[in-house]
């Protein structure tokens, strides 16, 4: 399977699973995509330009690539001219103050963007090398692999169960169900509280556990990376560090982009870290405990240290 078999033109649709018109679903519970035909990008082939700049050994291979990349809402210009090289498997946090294109920026990664009429995207955004913005690529198939976790805890009013096949359900994908949802609640350390209530409403559950169901959800079709838009921004302290531990699991296994707003959370859970700054400039990208420790830029120092944003 090669980088081309990523578009799949059968089963080109924007269509998304819609939850009263919110955008309340993890992105990959998206209709209309043929499963029998889904073309894949095989992470164990060559990917060219997505190593990593210096492409040292031990260097982390990446996932995510973005050159001159700029996002504009009509008028509006959100990004501006963003490159980036997200690592994989490890936990890129995106911090900055409110307005500054966080958001934008992730909604990018997966064509989330897609779905306002207002945003145009230029520049190129890679995914294992390839440009998800190409007129080949399937936005279905690319939201299957890059699934997406969101602010508020969203489960659908169904069971437990049946939140976490819903994505495979409409998606008609074949497999031991049984296995597949036992596997993601593990994975999104739900499983021992709910393994004997698998048939009650997701809504029964709490803020922490409904945001880690959520997390189950987005796991299950099997993506490469996980987007999440300030996941825990809901939830009490107790459940904040549950979804933080959960996040650097994860990270064994997926790769994670995250935004938050809270500085501290992004100090403790991620790799590296992303510093958009007013008028959507990525400013700074580097370790996190560079960033945090001793940052390039004046700006982003005095916002790292409250003196605004
Ligand atoms: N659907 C939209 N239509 C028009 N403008 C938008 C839309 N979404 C975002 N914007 C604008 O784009 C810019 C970046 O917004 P974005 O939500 O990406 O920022 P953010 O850093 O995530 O903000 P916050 O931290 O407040 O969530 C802002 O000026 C915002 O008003």
């Amino acid at each position: 399977m090669t980088r081309d078999q990523m578009t799949d033109p059968d089963s080109r649709t924007d269509n998304q699973a819609t939850d009263g018109g919110q955008e309340s679903l993890a992105s990959n519970d998206l209709e209309g995509s043929d499963p029998t035909t889904e073309p894949l990008v095989d992470s164990s082939i060559d990917v060219g330009d997505s190593t990593g700049p210096s492409g040292d050994e031990g260097e982390s291979r990446t996932v995510i690539g973005s050159r001159d990349l700029d996002v504009f809402y009509d008028d509006v210009q959100a990004l501006q001219s963003v490159d980036i090289e997200i690592p994989a498997e490890q936990v890129t946090a995106i911090i900055g103050p409110s307005g500054c294109g966080k958001s934008t920026f992730l909604r990018c990664i997966n064509r989330m963007n897609d779905l306002v009429d207002a945003a145009r995207v230029e520049g190129e955004l890679r995914f294992e090398g390839k440009n998800v913005y190409d007129d080949d690529v399937d936005p279905v198939v690319l939201r299957r692999k890059i699934g997406m976790v969101f602010q508020s805890p969203n489960p659908f009013p169904k069971s437990i169960y049946d939140n976490v096949t819903y994505g495979l359900d409409v998606q008609g994908v074949d497999g031991d169900y049984d296995e597949i949802v036992e596997n993601a609640l593990r994975r999104a350390a739900l499983w021992d509280e709910v393994k004997d209530q698998l048939d009650s409403s997701g809504l029964d559950l709490s803020g922490g556990q409904q945001q880690r169901l959520c997390i189950a959800r987005a796991i299950a079709p099997d993506p490469d990376v996980i987007l999440m838009d300030e996941p825990a921004s809901a939830l009490d302290p107790v459940a904040t560090s549950k979804i933080e531990d959960l996040i650097e699991d994860l990270a064994e296994e997926y790769t994670v982009v995250i935004v938050t707003h809270n500085m501290q959370q992004a100090a403790r859970i991620s790799d590296k870290t992303a510093v958009f700054l007013t008028g959507g400039e990525l400013v700074e990208f580097d370790d996190t405990e560079k960033i945090f420790e001793n940052p390039e830029h004046d700006r982003v120092e005095d916002y790292i240290t409250g003196k605004f944003g």
